[in-house]
């Protein structure tokens, strides 16, 4: 049951910080927020996560990784992008304006590079797929010189930290849906999760490029999607530009509440949920402008000067299970057990969507 709101509930996950551990109280309370959170707005704001480090230092860390030169780049980009690399599914990734250049048809929404990690320790060899495909999932991480970008271990660091926050709710989630706590536990086997960094440039003040739809003149950085997975843990900087749709059609702004993350569940978790929850449509508003931003002096702030400069920074995390665990609705019995699907078969078929990985794309013609 979708509804309509005006702002995103807060879930304050204090609890989950004391030494003690959870008490019972604070666990049928934490998971019946979830619950409601889950089956309404989809989204939430997430407050006192047991996180170690703070914003600053994960947007610093994005930063740092955003401002290494093109050419350094480049060498981690995805073979899709720059053919002579091996790394097929992990790596960096760009928008396709900067690899389309000469194709008319295409608005400039969606202008952002990204950069992708998966689990840190490597895979070992027996969970890897034996399917044939174009993508190893399993395939181990890239990483810039340590010189070239220090910070490696610190946001392999974050990576553990919000996988281990994603087992934590996913306890709560898996009460919430009278499971046990653990029901979740075959999903974190050789889990898959992405965490991405992603950079969306200022807006250039090109009228020329209609917007992607006509009647939504407003520009995108990030076109309006549901996560196609599990669950997603977001932190955003202090740009602005998040927008969620309620069930009535409205954008709600989803704005930076400080050292929160934002949460909200994909189509999957959505089917595991037996149709209890909402994967709800979300998109970003393009950063603004130096130009149109110039002329109301009055708000420039600190913080939207740096919006002028770089644009937006978010790090999503997007909890994802192995290659080969079974997803199915908590609702399934022995009777349609073979309902469901495997997780690594749900990936390739998503990505068979996107436009950089299709066979037909420019990128494997050239
Ligand atoms: O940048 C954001 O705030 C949201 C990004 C997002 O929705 C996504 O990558 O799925
Ligand atoms: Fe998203």
């Amino acid at each position: 049951m979708s509804t309509t709101f005006a702002s995103l509930p807060i879930v304050d996950l204090a609890p989950l910080c004391n030494p003690s551990g959870l008490s019972e109280s604070d666990r049928v309370g934490l998971s019946k927020q979830l619950y409601n959170v889950f089956a309404t707005t989809g989204f939430a704001y997430l407050v006192n996560t047991p996180l170690s480090l703070k914003h600053a230092d994960v947007f610093g860390l994005a930063l740092e990784f955003f401002n290494l030169p093109l050419q350094e780049k480049m060498k981690l980009a995805k073979a899709s992008f720059q053919p002579d690399n091996k790394n097929t599914y992990r790596g960096q990734v760009f928008d396709k304006l900067t690899y389309f250049p000469l194709q008319p048809n295409l608005a400039s929404d969606n202008l952002k590079e990204g950069f992708e990690i998966g689990p840190v320790v490597a895979m070992p060899k027996d969970s890897k797929s034996s399917k044939s495909s174009s993508f190893d999932l399993t395939e181990a991480n890239v990483w810039p010189s340590q010189n070239t970008y220090p910070s490696r271990s610190r946001l392999e660091q974050l990576y553990s930290e919000l996988q281990s926050l994603s087992s934590d709710i996913l306890s709560l989630v898996a009460l919430s849906l009278d499971k046990p706590a653990d029901f979740f536990s075959a999903y974190l086997t050789d889990s898959l999760s992405t965490l991405r960094l992603l950079h969306y440039p200022p807006s250039t003040d090109d009228t020329s490029t209609p917007p992607p739809v006509l009647s939504d003149p407003v520009k995108l950085s990030c076109t309006p999607h549901t996560d196609s997975g599990m669950l997603t843990l977001l932190h955003q900087d202090s740009t602005g530009g998040l927008e969620v749709q309620d069930s009535s059609g409205k954008w709600v702004p989803a704005p930076y509440v400080p050292e929160s993350l934002v949460v909200n569940i994909g189509d999957l978790m959505a089917q595991v949920s037996g149709g209890r929850f909402v994967a709800t449509m979300h998109r970003v508003r393009a950063p603004p402008s130096r130009t149109s931003r110039k002329q109301q002096q009055q708000q420039q702030e600190d913080k939207e000067e740096e919006a002028l400069k770089f644009g937006r920074f978010s790090v999503p995390f997007f909890f994802e299970p192995g290659e080969n665990c079974l997803v199915q609705s908590v609702d399934a019995d022995e009777s349609n057990v073979n309902k469901g699907i495997i997780y690594g078969d749900h990936v390739r078929a998503k990505m068979n969507t996107f436009v950089e990985y299709r066979e037909d794309s420019l990128l494997f013609v050239a």
